[in-house]
This record gives C-alpha cells, structure tokens and sequence, in this order.
C-alpha cells in the first residue's frame, strides 16, 4: 500500500477495541488474534488485527476518506490458535540477510485493480506474497508434498524444481515428497523424494517429472493419505479443477484441526484463471504457436489460392489464438470460443476467405479448438462427451473448419485452392518453458515457499498487476477468464487482421448481397446468435 496514505482505523459496534473496520469473517471476531498494525500515523487507533476479509476505513494523504477491502486468505492459527512461532529461518540466509526490506510488512497489500477513479471505490486488496518476519515450522519438522494436475504447460517442472530449491535453500527443509500421478496418486501410487539433486536440470524438460492425470480427486482419501504421511506442507500446481480440488483439501485439513499448510499455485495453459495477470507458460506457447502460423504462412503464400488452417489449444478461453495472432501479423483472421463465427452469407467466414484470396492470393486462420463448438456438433450430429475430470471433450473443429471451407470454394465457387492444416495443439503446450516463464515460475514457487512456512493456507499464488499475492482460492474459481469482446484487446486484434466481427447487424441482413452480387439464402439471425 502506498506509505503516503494513511489507515484511519475508527471502533466497529461490537468490539471495544477494535474499530472501524467492518470484519467479514467471524473467525476473527471470536480469536481476535494478532496478525498486523494498521494506521502507522495514529498509535492511538492502531489495530492488531486477525487476517481474513477485512473493511478497512482509509484517510488519503489529500484527506479523502476512501475504501478498501483486504480479502484476505486462511491462516493455521484461525484454528490451531495456540500454535507457535519462530523467527525466519532466511534470517540466517546470507543472500536474504543483506536486503533492505528483509520481509514482507504484515500490513503489505497488493491492489486487484490498478487503475482507479478518483471518486470510486479503492476496490479490493489481497495480502502480498514473500517472506515474512515470523514462521510457524521449523525446519526439521516440515515434510512437504509436491503433486501437479491437469493438462501440461510449460514451466511445471521449474515450479517443481524451485519448490524443492526454495523450501531447500531457504529453509533448511529435505523432506520433500513427490506425489505421482496427480491427485489419484495420494492414494494410489508410491511417493519419490525430491532433492535439489534430483530436481537439478528437470527446469530443461517439458512435461511434468511427478506425472499428472485427471479426475481420481477423493477429497478424504486424499487427507486420510495426507495425515498418514505426516505430510505438512502441501503444493498443488494446477489448473481451475485442481484448484477447485485444493480448496476442498485446505477445508477437510480445517475440519480435521490438522497443522497442513496447503498452496496453489495456478496452472493453465490457456490462460483462463482469473484474478492473475497470466498463467506460467502462456509467453512460451504463444511463441511456440508462431512458428505453426509461420509455417502455415511461408506454405501459403508459395501456392495458388493456399488457405493455411492452424488450430491451437483453447477450451473456452481464446487466449493463446489471440496474442498469437497479434504477435505474428500474418494471420487473416482468428476464431476463439468467445466470438461466435457464421460461414455462409454477407459477413460470414466464406466471404471473407474469398474476397482475402482475391486480394493477397493467400490467407491464414487460426483457429482455437474451442470455437464454434454448437456449430461442429450441429453439423455432426454429435453428442457431448466428458474427460475423467467432467470437462466437456471438444469436437475437432480444425479438420472440420477446413472441409467446410474446401467443398464451399471448390464446389460452390468453382475455384482451385490449395488447404494445408496445421495442428500443433500439443507442441505448443509440451515443451520447456522460456526465459521469462522460468524467472516467473521461480517467483511462483517461492512465493507458495514463503506462503505455506508463514503458516497460511489455503491459497493460490499468482501475480496481480505485476505484484505477486497471496489470493483466496475460492477467487480464482469462481469465473473463468475469458477473451472480452468489448475489450481493447479484441478491438486491437480486428483493427490488427481486419476480419469480420461477426457480431450479428439487422442492417447486414437488408444488404444481403455477397461477392458477385448474388444472394445466399441464409437465416443470418440464427446463424449469427449461434453461440460457442
Ligand atoms: N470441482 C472439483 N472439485 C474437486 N476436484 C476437482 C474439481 N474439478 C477438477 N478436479 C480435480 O482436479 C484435477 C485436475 O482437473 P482438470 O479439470 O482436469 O484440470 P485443471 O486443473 O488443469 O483445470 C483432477 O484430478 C480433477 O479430479
Ligand atoms: O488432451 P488433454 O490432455 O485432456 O488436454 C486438452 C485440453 O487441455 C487444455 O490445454 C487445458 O487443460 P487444463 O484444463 O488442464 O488447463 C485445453 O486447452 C485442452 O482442451
Ligand atoms: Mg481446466
């Protein structure tokens, strides 16, 4: 928090010492505990105060009374009160022991939103992530577990190996434990050590070294196999299902009084968690994706009418399509999830891909298998099938997408073309993570360190405007992260290609007249509200 304003803490009803902060969580009513010192400027209202959410009045420097709130996350001592604490072990770590601010401040906060109206609400705040002064394991008493879920993404072998190093290093813990297989694996498969040897070089693979899976979350089974390890320091690296899992974990090592710090760190591929700015291995599969686009590009462009086709992974988040496009210019037109597309008639895909062949020869499309989902299974007659997760399975809308456009030119059209399609959906996502997704995962993985030794759990790691924080699980799933069309993003990328929006318009409909001036017989309306 900015040191120039100041926290005014004025007396809630309830509470005679406690004051003008509005607690949401009854925990911290009834404990009372200490955790931080707000209103550095007033001894006089200074508040020791129990972490979770917390309403806090604020005075500016300019003397406006503005709010903010801190959604705070899980602490061991909101049901372990009695449980002691030690001075950091990073005291004693020379690399630490030199820097200016040693540890984070207990009244540190990082803010959601960033830019802010001077009359609006200061929003929300979540306590920011590092070391702190006090921990609540020693040592030799911490026996941590690692275990990733879910799809792959690069970078997971580096969080795994800078947990290792940071609990390591940092803390002087060696009894790390690799849980495999995922979350099945608690329960069903033997564990492996993890050393810094072992871990050394795996930041060079893709993949995941402790393997991972979906489905097989058994919430008691889970902690039954957690208890009788004697495990006290859970890791769980995964996407929006495993955090799910994670927070159902952290509430079952809660009922059961267990002292279980259990982290999140956020995984996904396609960049569909919210609250963070972006997921570990997105800049890295982004970069990857470019070099199927280019291929696609470099194919077309040395043919007669060459139509390059290349999918790309996406589930209902069009992420990794759009910043692709957007870094590479050389595509025509993108179709994620969000945006639903319509071929035939004025405005739609067909159109479009004729006038661009007509125009520059060539065109590109890259497509996220998510797009136009309603409109592959209409056309296929397909019912909905699930992943041992409960995801839905998509339909192949890359093959697809391409017969359509094929037998729509040749057939209708008349004209010769030249279709190469490029799935390189997997590659994007198998393979090591770049320089700038390496660094990020070490600061994800340290922070998560940093988190579990101060005794809070419960939550989910990740940077908020380029802050890293600690943020309540249940935050990061309850939406999922979405490319908005209303968004500079996706004004920029149309602007970028120039492509139809597809945004139905009744007066397209009054003009419906295509290339050469002939009409399709299509019902627009229902085609443009077909919804991915
Ligand atoms: N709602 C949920 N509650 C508990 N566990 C879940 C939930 N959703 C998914 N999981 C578990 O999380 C793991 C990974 O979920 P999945 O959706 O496949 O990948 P991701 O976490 O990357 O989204 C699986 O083991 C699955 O059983
Ligand atoms: O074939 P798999 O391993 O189930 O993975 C495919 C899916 O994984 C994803 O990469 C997302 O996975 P997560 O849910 O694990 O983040 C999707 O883009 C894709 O549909
Ligand atoms: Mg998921």
């Amino acid at each position: 928090m900015d040191s120039s304003v100041s926290v005014h803490v004025s007396r809630p009803p309830s509470t005679p010492f406690l004051p003008s902060i509005r607690f949401h969580n009854r925990i911290a009513f009834r404990r009372r505990s200490v955790e931080f010192v707000l209103g550095r400027r007033s001894p006089s209202t200074s508040l020791k105060l129990r972490r979770t959410e917390v309403r806090a009045s604020c005075i500016s420097s300019r003397g406006r009374s503005e709010n903010f709130d801190l959604h705070d996350i899980p602490h061991l001592t909101d049901y372990i009160p009695d449980l002691p604490s030690y001075p950091s072990q990073l005291q004693n770590v020379p690399a630490y022991a030199i820097l200016k601010k040693q540890f984070i401040g207990p009244d540190d906060m990082v803010a959601k939103k960033i830019v802010v109206q001077g009359s609006g609400d200061r929003g929300i705040y979540y306590r920011r992530a590092g070391p702190r002064e006090r921990v609540y394991f020693k040592s030799d008493e911490v026996r941590a577990c690692i275990v990733t879920c879910g799809g792959l993404c690069p970078g997971i072998n580096t969080v795994i190996r800078e947990i290792v190093y940071g609990l390591n290093y940092m803390y002087g813990v060696d009894d790390i434990l690799g849980i495999q297989g995922g979350y099945r694996g608690f329960y069903s498969k033997n564990t492996i050590n993890l050393t810094p040897k072992v871990v050394n070089d795996i930041h060079k693979r893709g993949g995941t070294l402790l393997q991972t899976s979906r489905g097989g979350h058994d919430t008691q089974k889970i902690v039954d196999n957690i208890q009788d390890r004697m495990i006290n320091q859970v890791y769980i690296i995964g996407g929006d299902g495993t955090q799910r899992g994670a927070a159902l974990i952290a509430k079952e090592v809660e009922r059961r009084g267990l002292q279980v710090s259990v982290a999140g760190i956020p995984k996904t591929i396609d960049n569909d968690i919210v609250v963070i700015d972006k997921s570990f291995g997105f800049d890295t599969a982004v970069e990857e994706a470019q070099r199927a686009i280019n291929a696609a590009h470099v194919e077309v462009e040395s043919v007669e009418n060459g139509i390059g086709i290349v999918k790309l992974m996406g589930r209902y988040s069009g992420f990794i399509a759009v910043f692709a496009t957007l870094a590479s210019r050389d595509v025509d037109c993108c179709l994620i999830p969000e945006s639903p597309f319509y071929l035939e008639g004025h405005g739609g895909l067909f159109q479009f891909v004729e006038k661009r062949l007509k125009e520059h020869g060539h065109i590109v499309i890259v497509v996220a298998e998510g797009a136009g989902q309603d409109y592959v299974a209409q056309s296929m007659n397909a019912t909905v099938e699930k992943d041992a997760s409960g995801n839905k399975l998509l339909l192949d809308v890359g093959p697809w997408l391409s017969q359509q456009i094929k037998d729509h030119l040749t057939k209708v059209r008349k004209m010769t073309v030249n279709m190469k399609y490029i799935d390189p959906t997997y590659m994007v996502r198998a393979i090591p993570s770049n320089a700038s997704d390496n660094i990020y995962c070490t600061l994800l993985a340290h922070s998560a360190v940093h988190g579990a030794m101060a005794g809070f759990t419960g939550f989910t790691v990740g940077p908020v405007n380029n802050r890293h924080a600690y943020i309540p699980i249940s935050h990061v799933t309850e939406r999922t992260n979405t490319v908005k069309l209303t968004d500079r993003m996706w004004a920029r990328l149309l602007a970028s290609t120039n492509q139809p929006s597809f945004i139905h318009n009744d007066e397209l409909i009054k003009e419906d007249v295509d290339l050469n001036g002939a009409a399709d017989a299509v019902d627009y309306k229902k085609i443009g509200s077909t919804s991915t």
